[in-house]
């Protein structure tokens, strides 16, 4: 497995200007500068500086600006306070630091993370745990360790698996004792091991002889009485009238959240293909998450209220890393460049992806290629500025089509895209004293609840859910391992010509997959006639920016735009 180091011959991050000052103008460039011509040689990087927060300080705009897109907002809590459902003991003592923190700003948040050495518990960060990263040389390998600690640290301990288990086992020997015809099944994030500790456990009530037998209304309320008088969940709520009726509660034992809908199979069919991702995307799953818990603790994945739910943010994720020249072309191994793929993540949903005309879409491999949104009823609506995802397996289903609050979004995204590329640029002109105990990613992500121990059992205690999912029923595992697949590791002398023949390869092969109605990605993407905005922001198409050109891009730009959109970190 190789590699792409960022080391110092390549661009590193540093802005103009004033980063905050203009957060709401998808045109704010960040300048890429090589870095043999400044101090990013010099090692260590002991050289003082004036920190970036200092250098800011006297501008309150930004902070406003910051604010105003409410990119910390809900921070205290997720929905239905997902990261304390395993809240058995007390939540750390935060005291005055925490509120301090809450009142966002980001000054003190900066200060006081601070006083947090390595290896103590830091309750706004309690990933870094004896994960000491500051001495990294370059500081998106610190977040990518970061990232990975993070993965870690969420990840399902024994006891968590086995909570689960026994819910979904508890309710099955239930509803199978009552229905003895029928079937009892997960699907979602617990079906694919993408859950948070708070997530909820989705689950279908399927008949035996597959006659849609309890897909009425007179099932719904037999259930939900039985759930009810029995005590096997609190809260319980019908939803009859819903497209998909379901019952929702909450299981005593864990205050899991518990969706039961009914005949539906095809969350079983997604929960299938999804894992089939799992093993053919590495870093799916820690990109996942990562986005999980962003859009989490500002409470922008509930669908209800306009969020992204899981499902559109694993097909978010998959396309970005499926169409991401440089892990398509394998010229870079995804888990080791996780912090600049999540950096290049929040640059496209932030700011360059053209919602108004493009949507994303599945072929029948399950690969993903973007077509314009005019190909498809499903993508249509009133505004155009929405988010249009195709169902994979039913092509007339957008699943992103609740997902109505795009705006807070895709400025969230924006916002952890700047903040992002500010603390490394802070990072790596700190020095390591001044390195020590801070967060890359706790710029951008919280994890508030129990103190967790990095136990991720999934090797060890076998989910369910999954493992009937995966047809593995039996197996003592989780997922098998991925396939060991060779990088190919492209010097920077090389680069050139090696690189050209690559994205000649996979842009060869992409127009001849492509079916009719599928269209070049870079005309897609606004591209086509703007050889002079071939930058990674140029890709934008909202509203408010011209419509793309038709005409042909010529071969020099479009090598220039993938050259541009992959080698930007
Ligand atoms: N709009 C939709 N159209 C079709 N299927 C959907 C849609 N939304 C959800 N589903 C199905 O329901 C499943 C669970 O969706 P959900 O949004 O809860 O995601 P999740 O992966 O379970 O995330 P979370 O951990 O937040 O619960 C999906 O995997 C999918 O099969
Ligand atoms: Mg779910």
């Amino acid at each position: 497995m190789s590699k792409r180091k960022l080391g110092p011959s390549k661009a590193r991050f540093v802005r103009a200007e004033n980063s905050y000052e203009k957060l709401d103008d998808a045109g704010d460039e960040v300048v890429m500068v090589s870095s043999s011509s400044d101090s990013e040689n010099e090692e260590p990087p002991a050289k003082k500086q004036k920190p970036l927060e200092q250098e800011n300080s006297a501008d309150s705009a930004p902070r406003d600006a910051m604010l105003e897109n409410q990119d910390f907002i809900g921070f205290e809590t997720s929905s239905g306070d997902e990261n304390e459902e395993f809240d058995h003991q007390e939540s750390p003592k935060i005291s005055d630091s925490e509120n301090e923190y809450l009142s966002n700003d980001e000054t003190v948040y900066h200060t006081k993370s601070a006083d947090y050495k390595a290896g103590n518990f830091n309750p706004k960060y309690p990933w870094i745990r004896n994960n000491d990263h500051s001495r990294q040389i370059e500081i998106s390998d610190w977040l990518t360790m970061e990232i990975k600690d993070f993965i870690k640290y969420i990840s399902p301990s024994a006891e968590e698996i086995k909570a689960r288990n026994n819910a979904v086992g508890k309710l099955r020997d239930c509803i199978t004792g009552m229905w003895p015809d029928a079937e009892v099944h997960c699907f979602g994030s617990f079906a694919t091991d993408l859950y948070l500790p708070g997530s909820d456990i989705d689950m279908v009530v399927v008949s035996k002889a597959r006659n849609n037998k309890y897909d009425n209304r007179s099932s719904l309320y037999q259930l939900s009485s039985y759930i009810r008088n029995h005590k096997l969940g609190v809260n319980v709520e019908t939803i009859a009238k819903a497209k998909v009726p379901i019952i929702k509660f909450v299981d005593p034992a864990t205050k899991i959240h518990i969706d039961i809908s009914f005949e539906r199979t095809n969350g079983i069919k997604a929960a299938e293909l999804i894992l089939s991702w799992l093993k053919d995307t590495p870093g799916l799953r820690e990109l996942v998450l990562i986005v999980k818990q962003f859009l989490s603790v500002r409470k922008l994945n509930i669908v209800h209220t306009g969020g992204l739910g899981g499902f559109a943010t694993i097909c978010l994720v998959r396309s970005f890393l499926k169409l991401h020249p440089r892990v398509a072309t394998k010229s870079i191994d995804p888990l080791e460049n996780l912090g600049v793929l999540l950096i290049e993540f929040f640059e496209l949903y932030g700011y360059n992806f053209g919602y108004d005309n493009t949507a994303i879409a599945f072929d029948e491999d399950g690969d993903p290629y973007y077509v314009p949104k005019d190909s498809n009823p499903a993508f249509q609506n009133r505004n155009p500025f929405t988010l249009a995802i195709q169902d994979p397996h039913d092509p007339g289903n957008n699943i992103s089509r609740g997902t109505f609050n795009l705006r807070d979004i895709k400025r969230s995204f924006g916002g952890a895209f700047e903040l992002l590329v500010n603390k490394c640029y802070e990072m790596n002109q700190a020095t390591y004293k001044e390195r020590l105990g801070q967060s890359v990613l706790g710029d951008i992500i919280k994890y508030k609840g129990k103190q967790r121990d990095f136990e991720d059992a999934r090797e060890h205690v076998q989910n369910e859910a999954l493992a009937f999912v995966s047809g593995e029923s039996s197996r003592a595992t989780s997922l098998p391992p991925l396939p060991s697949e060779q990088y190919t590791i492209i010097s920077d002398s090389e680069s050139e010509s090696e690189y050209e023949k690559h994205l000649e390869q996979l842009y060869e092969k992409s127009q001849s997959k492509q079916p009719e109605n599928k269209k070049n990605i870079d005309e897609l993407m606004g591209l086509n006639g703007r050889e002079s905005e071939v930058s990674s922001n140029s890709a934008a198409s909202d509203s408010e920016q011209e419509k793309p050109s038709t005409s042909k891009l010529d071969k020099a730009s479009r090598r220039e735009y993938w050259l541009n959109k992959s080698g930007s970190f």
